[in-house]
């Protein structure tokens, strides 16, 4: 994979930031979660004055060759049929991220279907879909690299645009199957552990794809320590383009906004090899897909949101952006002890 530089977040302002926080009229720490967001985008920015600017959701899209075993609730043209709903303004994520001033765009990944050109579509097709996890790799060394370079283009339009926060949405049937896999081989964990019920599988089809998954892995004994090998062998094209792209957008120390059990395993899997990745994300939401607990403890980063969402598509970035503005807002425009008169000790 191309090397990443990526460095850990400024410190020379810790002090002052944390200064700048404990100084508001306010008892230390009442602002819970609030101070947490404030001091990581005043951190990244390396500035007691930070700002954010052109926000905008990405929702990374494609197909998956395993959704062919009966791994999901949903059929496969789900994934087209959705994305021509995101372009039509009517899913879930249009709703909030119209609501929160977001700017939507979606990205064709690897969808198996051919769009005509549009506004909000940005074709960056790798493929019409993986092939099937059961007879081999789900993508090869070439279409792994085209998607990581095609996530970094997608973050340098989006620099050059004036954007510094993006949230990282995705949609595409069969992808819990994937990021379960990536996370039972990244995180050492067994398949059990990480596997859920995605759209909503039964009993009888949660036995199934647990089956499936062990399949898959039994035919693709992969190196758990080598992300590169993991991420081809099990990832969708949206997942490693969107694991490029928050590579990139830490390069270019924007924040990234992870959204649920798929957008964090895309972070998972350049957070193994890039541990300062996680100084420059914000998990947005804990999702109810049943491995994400799990995953996020493994990365050691706590969710801002739970509220029993399992929808994907950015729906807990979006919901969480106004209060990222708040944490943004206190620490910019809240008068201080000092300023406000207000006495600080017993
Ligand atoms: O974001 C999540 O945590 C999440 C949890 C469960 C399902 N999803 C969405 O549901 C789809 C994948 O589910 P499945 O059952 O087809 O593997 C995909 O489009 C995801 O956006 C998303
Ligand atoms: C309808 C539908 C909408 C979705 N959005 C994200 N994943 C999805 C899966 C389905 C099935």
């Amino acid at each position: 994979m191309k090397k990443f530089q990526i460095k850990a977040a400024h410190r020379e302002l810790l002090d002052a930031i944390d200064n700048k926080i404990d100084n508001k009229t306010k008892p230390i720490r009442s602002l819970g979660k609030l101070e947490d967001m404030a001091r990581k985008v005043a951190m990244v920015q390396n500035t007691l004055q930070p700002e954010l600017k052109n926000p905008h959701m990405l929702i990374f899209a494609a197909d998956h060759g395993i959704a062919e075993e009966g791994v999901s609730a949903y059929p496969s043209e789900v994934t087209q049929q959705m994305v021509h709903n995101f372009l039509n303004d009517g899913a879930a994520i249009n709703v909030f991220s119209r609501q929160n001033d977001m700017k939507i765009k979606v990205v064709n990944a690897g969808v198996n279907h051919d769009f005509t050109p549009n506004d909000k579509l940005l074709d960056y097709s790798v493929g019409k879909g993986t092939k099937n996890m059961l007879y081999g790799a789900a993508m090869n060394t070439l279409e792994f690299s085209e998607a990581i370079d095609k996530g970094v283009r997608i973050i340098n339009e989006l620099h050059e645009e004036g954007c510094n926060v993006v949230g990282f949405g995705e949609m595409g049937i069969g992808n819990t199957s994937s990021a379960a896999l990536l996370m039972s081989a990244l995180c050492h964990l067994p398949i059990e552990q990480c596997v859920g019920r995605g759209t909503g599988v039964t009993d009888g089809q949660f036995k199934h794809k647990l089956r499936i998954l062990k399949a898959a892995q039994s035919a693709n004994p992969v190196e758990k320590d080598n992300p590169v090998s993991v991420l081809k062998t099990f990832g969708g094209f949206e997942i490693v383009m969107m694991c490029g792209a928050m590579l990139r957008a830490a390069e270019l120390k924007m924040l990234i906004l992870v959204d649920g059990f798929i957008s964090s395993s895309a972070f998972l899997g350049g957070f193994v090899s890039y541990p300062y990745l996680k100084d420059y994300a914000i998990f947005t939401h804990q999702s109810n897909e049943s491995g994400h607990r799990k995953m996020l403890e493994y990365i050691g980063a706590p969710a801002i949101l739970d509220l029993n969402l399992r929808l994907g598509e950015g729906t807990g970035a979006a919901l969480m952006y106004p209060i990222l503005e708040s944490a943004v807002n206190f620490f910019n425009e809240m008068a201080s002890f000092e300023s406000a008169g207000v006495s600080d000790k017993m």
